[in-house]
């Protein structure tokens, strides 16, 4: 098991082991000693599993604001995503800045995506299920996104016909987002 660091500070990847053999393959898809002895020392109170029916779907870019702001643990069981996570803190030496990487079924890869940062992914094919931890309860009302097109950030989207909720095609550009962190 093993950590990849990203270019942005905080925002890694944890690449557990998975026992191959006859029948298929076993892995820990989180142990609380382990991952905190590579950096996810955060306590998780709730788990969301999404599915996207078809490729080029597009969820983000999300965040929450403080006092409900969230640490995330990203991973695919079925298909593979190109996820993306922003610096928005404002303070930040990165911000604005992104990375993106691909998690999939098949690499097994986790994101850990903490506070002050957007998330959101594309699905690479179609009925990808994606599972993450959160360390906040969900709350609409601190529930902000900032647009996945926002020609600032020039995230290279793997598709050419986005499919979005209507939600996701209404945010604000991150040079006018509400953000409190
Ligand atoms: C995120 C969330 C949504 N919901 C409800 C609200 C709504 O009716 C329905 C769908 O919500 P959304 O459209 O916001 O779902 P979605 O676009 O999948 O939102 C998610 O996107 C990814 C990229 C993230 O990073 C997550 O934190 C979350 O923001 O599910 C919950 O009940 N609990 C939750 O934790």
């Amino acid at each position: 098991m093993r950590r990849i660091d990203t270019e942005l500070e905080g925002v890694f990847m944890i690449e557990p082991d998975v026992f191959e053999d006859a029948r298929g393959f076993f892995t820990e898809t989180y142990n609380r000693e382990k991952f905190a002895m590579l950096g996810v020392d955060t306590e998780f109170v709730q788990d969301n599993h999404s599915y996207s029916a078809a490729a080029g779907t597009i969820r983000g870019l999300h965040y929450q604001l403080e006092p409900a702001a969230q640490t995330k643990l990203v991973r695919v069981v079925h298909g593979a995503i190109y996820d993306v996570v922003v610096d928005i803190r404002r303070q930040s030496p990165t911000f604005g800045r992104w990375v993106g990487v691909i998690l999939s079924a098949d690499n097994h890869r986790q994101l850990y995506v903490p506070k002050g940062f957007a998330h959101g992914f594309c699905t690479l094919v179609p009925h990808t299920h994606v599972m993450y931890k959160v360390d906040a309860h969900y709350s609409p009302e601190h529930d902000r996104g900032i647009r996945w097109d926002d020609p600032e950030l020039g995230i290279p989207w793997p598709t050419t016909k986005a499919v979005l909720s209507q939600k996701d095609a209404q945010h604000p550009l991150l040079r006018d987002a509400e953000i409190n962190f």
